[in-house]
C-alpha cells in the first residue's frame, strides 16, 4: 500500500518548536494544517500505532539546510506526545544528541555545526507506543578533519570546548595536561575565526552534565577527556630525520611523549617505539621497520584519527547501552539525519562517500515512489501516463556495482603494496572513460589529478590526492595492544573494545588484506541501512536552504529551485497529480470502508468495491479497479478516510453511549447492595446499642428497687421484733398494775392475751409463707431461715433473702403487715388512753405513759414508713 508518503517541505529558518505548537499539531491529519515537520512526526507516529508497522522519516537536503536542526524536532515532538511527564529515558535520548553533536559536528564553510557524520536513530515504543528507548547506528565520520581542516573550518566542536574549560578551570588543565588553543596544531592548520572561550566552556558543561544524565562514570568521562587531550598531544609531535631511513624524535618533543604516556597510561618506551617503528607480516613472521620521517608524520595522524574514531564508536555504543529499549522496544520510529549532498571547491574520499549516500538514498526513494508504483500499475493492468523520472541507477553503479567500479578500483590499490593515488586514478579513466556519468577532470590539465561524477544533483569533481590512504584505514592494532595493559581503566577497556559489525577479516594480522578497507565497510554499512528502510513505511523530509547567507525570509529563486528539482520534488508532484499514489489490495479496502456501506453483502468484491466508491459519490476518473488491488488517487482517498473517519465518530458515540449505561447501570446496582449493605448493619449495630442501653437501664432499675423493697421489709422485721419486746415489757407491767386494780388488771390481761393471739397470728401467718422457699430450695432456704432467725435484722442479709425469693413473696402478706401493724399501734395507743383515763391519777399515768410508751413518735414515724413502702409495693 502507498500511503501517504510524500514528504513535507522545510524552510529551515522560519520552523518553530514551541510546545503550544507540538501541541497544535498532536492528533491533527497530514495536510490538515500548514505543513511543519511536526505534521510528517504527528503522521508517523499515528501510523505506528494504527497500523503498527515500523516508520522512518527519512530527512535530506544539501549541508546547512537544517537536517540536524528536523532531527531534533522530530525527537522533541515524539518526546512530547508520548508523555505528559519527561521520563528519564527521553531526557537521555535528547542529551545522546548533545554528545554525538559535540564530538561529530564541526564547522564547515556551509554549516557552523554540521554533522561530520550519519546517524540512524531507532525510536523505539513498547505495546502501549511509549517511548522504551533508542539505539543509534552512526555512519562514516570524517576522520580527516582531525588532523587537517580547511581554510575556514574548524575540528571538531569538543576539542575547543575541552581546552576552553582548561583556560577556565586550572584543576583540568593540570588532571588533563591542557594548554591554550594557540599551542595545539590539529587546532591551528586554518584561519578559523578566534575562539570565544566563555561560550565553549558553556558547551562543555553542557556535555558533562548530558554524560552525567547518560549515567556514564566520571572515570569514563574522564577517560574520554584524556583519550581527546592525547590527540591534541600527537598534533604537536615534529619528528627529526635521522638518515633518510630512520626518524627520531626532537628536542621539543619530550613533552609530548611524556604528556600522552601519562595521560593514556603507556609505557613511554612503548609508545615510542609505536610512533617510530611499523610492523609488517611476511608469510606470518613479524617484521619491524623503522619509519621514514614522512611515514612517521603520517603514522602519527594515522593514530590520531584512530583513536577518535574509536573514542567516537565507542561512545555510541556506550549510548546506545543506555538508552536500550529491551525486550519491550519491538516496534521503531527511525530518523535518519545523514550528510547532505556536498560539493566543495576542493573534494575527496570523505565527499564522495557522502554523495554515495545521497544517491543511494535517491535511488531508494526513486525506486519507492516512481519506478516501483509504475511496475505496479503495469501488472495490476490499469491505465496510467507514464512518468518520467530522472533515474540515478547508472551514477551509483560507477560507484559500488562490482566487478568494475569506483570502490572496487580504490580497494585493489589498497591492497597492493605499492598502491598510489595516481594508478587508481589511471585505472579510473581508462575503465570509465566512456562513461555518461564520468568526466576525466574539470579541464585537460587537471586530468592526472581529479575526476569528475555526473550525480543526480550535479556535477562534482573530485582530486584524487590522499584516496588510497584515506580507504585504507591503517588500524593501529600495535599502539591499542599496548593500550590494553594501560593503567587507566577506561584506556584499557577503549582498546579492546570492537565494532563488530564490521570485522569480517580472514586475513592475518599485519598484511595489506587484513582489514575490510573504509569504502568496503562503509557500502556494507550504507546496504544495511537500506534494507532496514525497505522493511519499513518511509516518510520523506525534503530540507530546503533558501538562501547562502542564512538569512530569515530571504529565498533566492535559483538556488531553491535547483534543489527543487534534485531532490526529486518536481517529479514527485507529477506523480501524485498523475498517477494513482494510494493503492490498497481488495481485502484491505473492504476492511476499511465496509463502515460506509449500509448492506454489507461480499459475494462480489469487485461490485462491492465500486459501489462504496459509487455512493460515496466519488469521480470515476479518480479511482480505478486494478486486477488484485484498488487505486485512487488522493482527492478520493482523502474524501473516503474523511467519510469513514465520520461514521466511526459516529459509531464510536453509539458504542460509548451503550457502554457508558451499562457501565452506569452496573455501578448503580453495586452502589446500591452496598448501600443497602451499610443500612444493614448500622441500623443492626444501632438496634443492639439501644438493646444493651435498656438492658442496662433495666437492671439498674431492678436492682434499685430490689434495694428499696430489701430496706422495706427489714424495717417491717425491725417493727415486728420491737413490737415483741413492748410486748415483753407489758407483760412486766401487767404484775405491777394487777397489784393496783385487779378488775382492771383482769380486763387489760384478757385484751393482752387478745393482742398476743393475733401477734402469734401473724408470726404464724409469716412462718408459713417463708416455709415454701425451705421446700424449693434448700440453700435457699438456709439462708431464709438463717435470716429469719437471726434476732438482728443485716440489711445485706435481707436484700440475699429478697433475691432468693425471687419475688415469691406474695404483695397480699406485706399488706397484711402492714395493717397488722398498724392496727396493733393504734390499738396499743387507746389502750394506753384507756389506762389512763380507768386510774384517774395523773402521777400514775404519767409513770405508765413512760413505761409503757417510751419512744410514741418513732412508733409513729415507724408505721408511716411501713405503711408507705406497702402502698408503693402495691402500685
Ligand atoms: N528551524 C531552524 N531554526 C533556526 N535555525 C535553523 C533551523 N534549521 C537550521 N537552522 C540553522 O541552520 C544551521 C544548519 O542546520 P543543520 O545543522 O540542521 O543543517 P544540516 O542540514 O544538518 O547540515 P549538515 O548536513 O552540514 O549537517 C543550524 O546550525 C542553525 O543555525
Amino acid at each position: 500500500m502507498l500511503h501517504r508518503r510524500l514528504f513535507v517541505l522545510i524552510d529551515n529558518l522560519s520552523c518553530g518548536a514551541t510546545n503550544q505548537h507540538i501541541s497544535e499539531y498532536h492528533t491533527f491529519k497530514l495536510g490538515d494544517l500548514s505543513p511543519h515537520v511536526f505534521a510528517i512526526a504527528e503522521a508517523a507516529y499515528t501510523s505506528i500505532v494504527d497500523d503498527n508497522i515500523n516508520q522512518a522519516c527519512v530527512i535530506s537536503g544539501e549541508s546547512g539546510a537544517g537536517k540536524t536542526e528536523t532531527t531534533k524536532f522530530i525527537l522533541q515532538y515524539l518526546c512530547t506526545i508520548t508523555s505528559n511527564v519527561s521520563s528519564w529515558v527521553q531526557q537521555q535520548i535528547l542529551e545522546a544528541n548533545t554528545i554525538l553533536e559535540a564530538f561529530g559536528n564541526a564547522k564547515t564553510t556551509r554549516n557552523d555545526n554540521s554533522s561530520r557524520f550519519g546517524k540512524f536513530m531507532q525510536v523505539c515504543f513498547d505495546d502501549y507506543n511509549c517511548i522504551k528507548g533508542c539505539v543509534i547506528q552512526d555512519y562514516l565520520l570524517e576522520q580527516s578533519r582531525i588532523t587537517f581542516q580547511s581554510e575556514g573550518e574548524r575540528n571538531y566542536h569538543i576539542m575547543y570546548q575541552l581546552v576552553a574549560q582548561g583556560q577556565k578551570n586550572i584543576g583540568i588543565a593540570k588532571s588533563f595536561h591542557l594548554r591554550p588553543p594557540e599551542f595545539y596544531k590539529y587546532l591551528n592548520t586554518s584561519n578559523s575565526e578566534k575562539i570565544n572561550m566563555s561560550l565553549e566552556s558553556k558547551k562543555f558543561d553542557a556535555v558533562t552534565m548530558a554524560f552525567t544524565v547518560l549515567q556514564i562514570p566520571q572515570f569514563v568521562i574522564d577517560g574520554v577527556f584524556k583519550v581527546l587531550s592525547s590527540i591534541l598531544w600527537l598534533g604537536n609531535i615534529e619528528f627529526m630525520d635521522v638518515d633518510g631511513e630512520v626518524t627520531d624524535f626532537s628536542g621539543s618533543d619530550q613533552e609530548a611523549i611524556s604528556s600522552i604516556s601519562n595521560l593514556l597510561g603507556l609505557n613511554r618506551c612503548d609508545f615510542k617505539k609505536v610512533l617510530l617503528i611499523r610492523q609488517i607480516n611476511v608469510r606470518g613472521n613479524i617484521t619491524e621497520i623503522p619509519l621514514k620521517i614522512k611515514e612517521a608524520i603520517e603514522n602519527r595522524h594515522a593514530l590520531a584519527k584512530a583513536l577518535y574514531s574509536k573514542t567516537f564508536t565507542w561512545l555510541v555504543s556506550k549510548i546506545n547501552n543506555c538508552t536500550n529499549p529491551g525486550q519491550d522496544g519491538a516496534k521503531f520510529l527511525g530518523v535518519l539525519d545523514i550528510f547532505g549532498f556536498e560539493n566543495f571547491s576542493h573534494n575527496s574520499f570523505e565527499q564522495l562517500c557522502i554523495n554515495y549516500t545521497n544517491e543511494k538514498l535517491h535511488k531508494f526513494f526513486n525506486h519507492y515512489v516512481f519506478a516501483l508504483e509504475q511496475s505496479i500499475y503495469k501488472q495490476e493492468g490499469i491505465y496510467f501516463n507514464h512518468v518520467e523520472f530522472t533515474d540515478n541507477t547508472p551514477c551509483l553503479e560507477i560507484i559500488e556495482k562490482p566487478p568494475r567500479c569506483v570502490f572496487k578500483l580504490l580497494t585493489e590499490q589498497c591492497h597492493m603494496p605499492k598502491g598510489s593515488d595516481s594508478a587508481f586514478l589511471c585505472n579510473m579513466h581508462t575503465e570509465f572513460e566512456s562513461h555518461p556519468n564520468y568526466i576525466k577532470g574539470s579541464d585537460r590539465r587537471h586530468w592526472e589529478t581529479e575526476f569528475g561524477i555526473k550525480h543526480y544533483a550535479g556535477l562534482v569533481i573530485y582530486s584524487v590526492g590522499g584516496f588510497v590512504e584515506k580507504n585504507r584505514d591503517v588500524q593501529q592494532d600495535v599502539m591499542f595492544d599496548y593500550m590494553s595493559s594501560s593503567k587507566d581503566l577506561f584506556i584499557k577497556d577503549l582498546s579492546k573494545y570492537q565494532d563488530f559489525q564490521f570485522i569480517n577479516s580472514s586475513y592475518p594480522r599485519g598484511s595489506s588484506k587484513s582489514k575490510c578497507t573504509v569504502s568496503d565497510n562503509f557500502r556494507q554499512q550504507l546496504q544495511s541501512l537500506i534494507d532496514v528502510l525497505q522493511n519499513t513505511k518511509p516518510w520523506y523530509v525534503r530540507c530546503i536552504k533558501p538562501n547562502l547567507q542564512k538569512r530569515p525570509n530571504t529565498y533566492s529563486s535559483s538556488l531553491v529551485l535547483d534543489q527543487l528539482k534534485y531532490l526529486g520534488v518536481v517529479d514527485i508532484i507529477r506523480i501524485r497529480r498523475e498517477g494513482f499514489p494510494i493503492h490498497l489490495a481488495y481485502k484491505d479496502f473492504i476492511v476499511r470502508y465496509k463502515c460506509l456501506m449500509k448492506y454489507k453483502s461480499f459475494e462480489c468484491p469487485q461490485k462491492y468495491l465500486s459501489n462504496i466508491l459509487q455512493i460515496s459519490r466519488m469521480p470515476p476518473t479518480e479511482w480505478q479497479i486494478g486486477k488484485t488491488k484498488i487505486f485512487l488517487r488522493n482527492a478520493v482517498y482523502e474524501l473516503l478516510e474523511s467519510n469513514r473517519k465520520d461514521t466511526i465518530y459516529k459509531n464510536a458515540v453509539i458504542i460509548q453511549k451503550y457502554w457508558n449505561r451499562y457501565c452506569c447501570q452496573k455501578s448503580f446496582i453495586r452502589n446500591k447492595q452496598a448501600v443497602l449493605r451499610i443500612q444493614h448493619a448500622y441500623r443492626g449495630w444501632r438496634l443492639r446499642i439501644r438493646f444493651m442501653r435498656m438492658r442496662r437501664s433495666a437492671i439498674v432499675i431492678q436492682s434499685r428497687l430490689r434495694g428499696v423493697f430489701a430496706r422495706e421489709v427489714a424495717a417491717a422485721l425491725r417493727e415486728m421484733k420491737r413490737v415483741d419486746e413492748e410486748l415483753k415489757k407489758r407483760d412486766g407491767m401487767y404484775g405491777q398494775l394487777t397489784s393496783i386494780n385487779t378488775n382492771t388488771l383482769a380486763d387489760c390481761e384478757r385484751l393482752i392475751q387478745e393482742e398476743l393471739s393475733v401477734l402469734a397470728d401473724i408470726s404464724d401467718e409469716i412462718q408459713a409463707s417463708v416455709k415454701p422457699l425451705n421446700d424449693n430450695n434448700t440453700s435457699e432456704s438456709n439462708t431464709t431461715r438463717a435470716l429469719i432467725q437471726q434476732d438482728t435484722v443485716d440489711l445485706d442479709n435481707i436484700f440475699i433473702f429478697l433475691c432468693e425469693s425471687n419475688g415469691s413473696f406474695d404483695n397480699a402478706l406485706i399488706g397484711e403487715i402492714n395493717d397488722n401493724m398498724n392496727n396493733l399501734v393504734k390499738d396499743l395507743d387507746e389502750e394506753i388512753k384507756e389506762l389512763h383515763y380507768y386510774d384517774g391519777t395523773p402521777g400514775k399515768l404519767s409513770e405508765f405513759e413512760q413505761l409503757l410508751n417510751p419512744y410514741p413518735t418513732q412508733d409513729a414515724r415507724q408505721a408511716r414508713v411501713i405503711y408507705g413502702a406497702v402502698k408503693r409495693w402495691k402500685l
